[in-house]
Parts: C-alpha cells; sequence; structure tokens
C-alpha cells in the first residue's frame, strides 16, 4: 500500500508574529528515515504539529495515501490520525503524573477504539498482556505499568512513551528531539532502540533535531530547514558535496 505523506506548501503564522513556515513542502515515503535539522527557532516543531493536526495550518495541503486530509473530512482525518503517532523531547511533559502508567501506555489503543480492541479494553488480564508485550519491545519489565511516572528514569519514561507511540502500529512517527534530554550513554540507547524497531516495525520516521551528526546517524534524507523554509535536501552520504547550500556546509564544518 502507498503510504505516503505529502504536504505541500504549508504557511502558518502566530497571530501578532511574522510567518513562522515558508512554504513548506515535505514528502515521506513509506519506511523511509527523513531527517529536519535546523537552528533553534527556525520553525522545526511548529511543522511537525501541523503534521500531527494539533496545529493549524492557515494555507497548504497534507494528502495521505493519496487522499487529502482535512479536519472537515471525518474519514480522512481519523484514517491518518490513527496512522501517524510522536515521540516528543519531553517524556515526562508527556505523561500524565496522575494516571498509571498502564493507562498512559492505553491511551492511543483506548482513544483509537480499533475494533477488537474495543473487546479487549474491558477486559484487564488481555489489556496487561498487550501491555507487556509493548514493554518488552522497548526493553522494560511489566512490572513497570503498575508504577506512576515520577517512579520512572527519564530513559524509562521515553521508552514508554516509544512503547505508546508503536502500539497503534503507526506508519509514521514524527520524532522532534526524541533524546536531547537524555545524557550521553541513555541518547544512543535510545537511538539503536529507534532504529531497532523500525526495522522490526517497518515504520516511517520524520527525525527532527538541531544535532547534525545524530540526524546522520538515524536517518537516510536530510533536510534542512532555515527561518521557517527548507533551503536544503540531500541523502546522508551527500553532507560534504560541494552543491550543499551553504547553510549545510556551515552545519557540516561543525560536524566535520
Ligand atoms: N504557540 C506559539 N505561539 C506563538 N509563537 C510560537 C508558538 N510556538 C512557536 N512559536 C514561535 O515560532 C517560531 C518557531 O518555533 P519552533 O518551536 O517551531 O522552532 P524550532 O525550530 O522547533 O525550535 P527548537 O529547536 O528550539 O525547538 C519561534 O519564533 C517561536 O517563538
Amino acid at each position: 500500500m502507498n503510504n505516503t505523506l505529502v504536504a505541500q506548501n504549508i504557511e502558518k503564522y502566530y497571530s501578532g508574529k511574522e510567518k513562522v513556515l515558508h512554504q513548506v513542502s515535505i514528502t515521506i515515503r513509506s519506511g523511509e528515515s527523513v531527517g529536519l535539522i535546523g537552528e533553534s527557532g527556525c520553525g522545526k516543531s511548529t511543522l511537525a504539529r501541523c503534521l500531527l493536526l494539533t496545529q493549524n495550518i492557515d494555507s497548504g495541503s497534507i494528502v495521505y495515501q493519496g487522499t487529502p486530509v482535512r479536519a472537515t473530512d471525518r474519514s480522512s482525518f481519523k484514517k491518518y490520525k490513527g496512522s501517524i503517532q510522536a515521540v516528543f523531547q519531553n517524556p515526562t511533559a508527556a505523561l500524565n503524573p496522575r494516571i498509571h502508567l498502564l493507562n498512559s501506555l492505553m491511551e492511543p489503543l483506548d482513544h483509537l477504539n480499533r475494533r477488537g480492541w474495543f473487546y479487549i479494553k474491558k477486559n484487564q488480564h488481555q489489556r496487561k498482556e498487550v501491555a507487556a508485550q509493548l514493554l518488552e519491545l522497548v526493553g522494560l519489565g511489566p512490572d513497570l505499568m503498575n508504577r506512576y511516572p515520577h517512579e520512572l528514569s527519564g530513559g524509562q519514561k521515553q521508552r514508554l512513551c516509544i512503547a505508546r507511540a508503536i502500539s497503534v502500529e503507526p506508519n509514521l512517527i514524527i520524532m522532534d528531539e526524541p533524546t536531547s534530554n537524555l545524557d550521553a550513554l541513555i541518547q544512543s540507547e535510545i537511538l539503536d532502540l529507534l532504529r531497532a524497531l523500525q526495522k522490526r516495525l517497518d515504520f516511517s520516521y520524520l527525525f527532527i533535531s538541531h544535532d547534525l551528526p545524530v540526524v546522520q546517524q538515524m536517518c537516510d534524507r536530510i533536510l534542512v530547514m532555515r527561518k521557517g523554509q527548507i533551503v536544503d535536501e540531500y541523502m546522508k552520504e551527500e553532507l560534504f558535496d560541494t552543491m550543499r547550500h551553504p547553510y549545510t556546509q556551515q552545519l557540516a564544518k561543525w560536524y566535520d
């Protein structure tokens, strides 16, 4: 099936501010690992929120599997929302401190209410079995589901957020600086986990970061954003080509 996401000419303003996204176009094909790099404040997270439909776009279009996605069209909207998940920078903020991790983990499945899950969610035993399998996939033990977020380390919380994202078998995961709050060792473990899960589960991802070495490690194709515009796009082995945009060359110098 063609799981390609095509976003075209996306524009975004925040009230009282200059335009944040200028005619941004991005295509993510099935199974691809695409990087989005650029300095702080250039609009990376804004684009992520627009693609996730948690923020309105002012103009432009999003087409998924050949169908335009619009909030007014319930069927395309629901199909798209069920295919895309996110992992954010701050796992503590992503988890409700007052609810058991079992329920946090099951949120996307409970929310989507797919056929089959409707019955499982009423059966506490089956629900816990699914939770344990998800936790195992991200290297966590089943006992964690009975705890609260404050009882976990930052790395464990991020693993749990990854388990939550993969629970609905998404075609695409938007990863917005998923390791920048973690120390170097845990960061490298989480990056390895994400790569291994991608191989195993075959989702595509958009990996957002301002850290070029990390993006080089994680992505095959990389987009470079500057002041709300995509100014360069390259395959990772082309980073040092002389035809790179001067801004990419500047980023590459820090990497070299
Ligand atoms: N909700 C908001 N309301 C108003 N302005 C915002 C909002 N969110 C972001 N901005 C502004 O939009 C611009 C782009 O912010 P954004 O967070 O998308 O950049 P970024 O590239 O993700 O930055 P960082 O790497 O630091 O996370 C910034 O000038 C920011 O101040």
